[in-house]
């Protein structure tokens, strides 16, 4: 079975009271359920974490990598600045799909850049919660596809 870990940086704990007119109204934990939902209708595991603290966040990348799991990332403002984030998705190898509520490059200059994006499979932005699901989609079509390349025979 694939797992994916959506991983949620710095500030996410605060969706339906944070700037709703950027980030909307609904909550992680709304988001949370709709991404298990799909995740049980693919067939796919996964875990749902948020952190303030970028070194969970380095943690968890590792730990999903050392898994051979996939990783699903919004990594909030972390994104625009953490070579440590980076560093970790690129040192473990681990399929990453970077994803985020709003869309960046309509907003500020400094959000422009994402230090994750040239060691992800790809980057979703502007979807509202969506974003996480399209997001999913996306990591596992590429480990199936994957396991599919390393492993011809059983599929
Ligand atoms: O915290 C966030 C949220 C965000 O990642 C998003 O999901 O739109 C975009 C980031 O620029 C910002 O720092």
């Amino acid at each position: 079975m694939i797992t994916v870990h959506v991983l949620n940086g710095p500030n996410l704990n605060l969706l339906g009271q944070r700037e709703s007119t950027v980030y909307g109204s609904t909550t992680l934990v709304e988001i949370e359920r709709l991404v298990r939902e799909k995740a049980g209708s693919m067939g796919a595991a996964i875990t749902f974490r948020q952190s303030n603290h970028e070194g969970h966040l380095v943690d968890w990348i590792q730990e999903a990598g050392a898994q051979g799991a996939g990783v699903v990332m919004n990594a909030g403002a972390y994104t625009h600045t953490s070579i440590a984030l980076r560093d970790a998705i690129a040192g473990s190898g681990v399929p990453t799909v970077e994803v985020h509520l709003s869309n960046v490059h309509s907003r500020e200059g400094f959000r422009h850049r994402s230090l994750i994006a040239p060691v992800s499979l790809g980057v979703i932005c502007g979807f509202g919660p969506m974003s996480y699901l399209l997001g999913l989609d996306a990591v596992h079509r590429a480990m199936v596809e994957r396991a599919k390349q390393t492993n011809p025979s059983k599929h």
